[in-house]
């Protein structure tokens, strides 16, 4: 994982010009967004705009039709996932993807494994690991649950572990899909505080979220999409109105 030191507000992901299609259907089209160290950006945009389709290029589980995608100023476009997780970047998915017969510590420290070279660690170097295991536990409420399989969690629960997931990592970026739907408003609660822990911690979190409340809750900056199109990348306010762009989002209402 690499440690350059970058400055706050500064690019650490860029992508120039990123293209995807199926078919004949462009689901990304042009795209250029620079994803800031320590800024919580958010992704949103109506159903099939692009947006998972846009971190599936970044994360290297889709090929680009062409494009750049940088880190750190190194071009990763292309690269395997595991490769990519390797440098620092790391995602959630929408199904979740938890090893749903793992117990949810073993579900956390295979995600500490993902991506690192198969090297054996120090003794210190696991205690650190265990102990931010523990921390991670703590701060997504799964402390009492740390024996219990997966697939025996409430939904609530099971988001977390995803979250938890890439939390026990030392990723400098978090792509998070969809992370909050379907979770009741006590959670919202628990899962604003993790992001805005993080962000405070120096992580840079890129969020795709439907839900008005969570973006106006975290994002530093919203990036909006559109049939594939990056139709704004600019402050909240701006974003959110934007006339023209709450009638893509919402449709018509008048
Ligand atoms: N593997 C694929 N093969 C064919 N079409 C795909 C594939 N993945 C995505 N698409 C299509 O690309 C478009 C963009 O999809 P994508 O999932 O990126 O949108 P999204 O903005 O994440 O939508 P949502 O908010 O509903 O999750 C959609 O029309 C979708 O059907």
């Amino acid at each position: 994982m690499t440690s350059t030191t970058i400055a706050h507000g500064e690019p650490l992901l860029q992508v120039r010009n990123l293209d995807k299609s199926f078919g004949g259907m462009k689901a990304v089209d042009d795209v250029t967004l620079d994803l800031r160290a320590g800024i919580v950006t958010t992704l949103v945009g109506p159903n099939g705009a692009g947006k998972t389709t846009l971190f599936n290029l970044i994360t290297g589980n889709l090929a680009r039709d062409s494009g750049e995608v940088e880190w750190l100023g190194q071009d990763i476009a292309g690269g395997k996932p595991h490769l990519i997780a390797r440098r620092g970047i790391m995602r959630t998915y929408q199904d979740l993807r938890l090893f749903d017969s793992m117990s949810v510590w073993d579900n956390i420290m295979s995600a500490t494994e993902y991506g690192l070279l198969p090297m054996p660690m120090s003794s210190a170097a696991r205690h650190r690991r265990k102990e931010r295991i523990e921390e991670v536990l703590e701060r997504t409420g799964l402390s009492d649950k740390r024996d219990t399989r997966a697939l025996d969690l409430a939904y609530a629960e099971r988001k977390f572990l995803s979250m938890a997931r890439i939390m026990a990592t030392e990723a400098r970026l978090w792509l998070l899909d969809e992370p909050a739907s379907g979770l009741d408003p006590n959670s919202y609660e628990r899962f604003l505080k993790i992001l805005r822990d993080d962000r405070e911690a120096g992580t840079t979190i890129c969020i795709i979220e439907h839900n008005l409340d969570i973006v106006i809750g975290i994002s530093d900056r919203i990036a909006f999409l559109d049939r594939g199109r990056l139709l704004a990348d600019a402050e909240p306010d701006t974003v959110l109105n934007d006339p023209e762009l709450a009638k893509i989002y919402f449709g018509d209402q008048s």
